[in-house]
């Protein structure tokens, strides 16, 4: 891994932490801006089970579209609201574009915020379903008969985040959020109806933005 050509789309320093798949990029006219909030605390991380529209069945974190005169953070803190009834000091750590074969001619600009700490109550809204995952760590070298905290229990019986259920590219720039490096990348699928198969992606790690 290194400095490497950049995806088409992207723009500045980077160093790759992962890529793959095919042998050219897709080509897009225009990008829609899209936001996508995970509240991460020590050893958990919230998603939502999107219950209608556009990733439906699948578990993400609470986003939707930038709205006309919205910054990215203002949309993301709104769609969190809107789809967890919760609001959260929300910071920006990555950026990615998604393009489609056999979708739309444009790309979505994904930004992608996280937060520790949340106010109000968790909802179910018509949207999504929330549920804590253990984060990868998480029970590792926790002995059967070790006492442990009702807390930290709690934690130790959480599912490992569900991957398999997400979109295919989450797992490449999902540890890089969970360990706070700020991260860029560009993922390209292939759509037949409703189903998406990755062909080819590329995160890289980037400095700190001001939003
Ligand atoms: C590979 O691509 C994607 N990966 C991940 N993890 N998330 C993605 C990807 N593509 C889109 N998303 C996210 C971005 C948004 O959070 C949602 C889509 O937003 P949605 O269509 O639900 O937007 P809303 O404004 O909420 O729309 P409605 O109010 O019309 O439901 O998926």
């Amino acid at each position: 891994m290194g400095i490497a050509s950049l995806p088409p789309g992207l723009e500045g320093n980077f160093i790759e932490v992962s890529s793959g798949g095919g042998s050219s990029w897709l080509a897009f006219n225009t990008k829609r801006l899209y936001t996508n909030a995970f509240i991460i605390q020590d050893d958990k991380i919230l998603l939502g089970y999107k219950k209608r529209g556009f990733g439906v069945h699948k578990y993400n974190g609470f986003g939707g579209k930038v709205e006309q005169g919205e910054t990215a953070v203002q949309a993301a803190a709104r769609e969190l609201q809107e789809e967890a009834g919760i609001t959260a000091p929300l910071e920006h750590y990555g950026t990615f574009l998604f393009v489609t074969e056999g979708g739309p001619d444009w790309a979505f600009q994904i930004e992608i915020f996280r937060a520790e700490e949340y106010s109000g109550t968790l909802i179910e809204t018509d949207e999504m379903r929330f549920q804590w995952f253990a984060t990868p760590n998480v029970g590792v070298g926790i002995p059967e008969t070790t006492v442990v905290s009702a807390a930290a229990q709690a934690v130790v019986e959480l599912l490992p985040i569900p991957f398999d259920s997400m979109w295919e590219s989450d797992r490449y720039w999902i540890p890089l959020l969970l360990s706070k490096r700020h991260f860029i990348g560009r993922t390209d699928f292939k759509s037949v109806g409703e189903t998406f198969t990755l062909e080819k992606w590329w995160f890289g790690e980037i400095g700190a933005r001001e939003w």
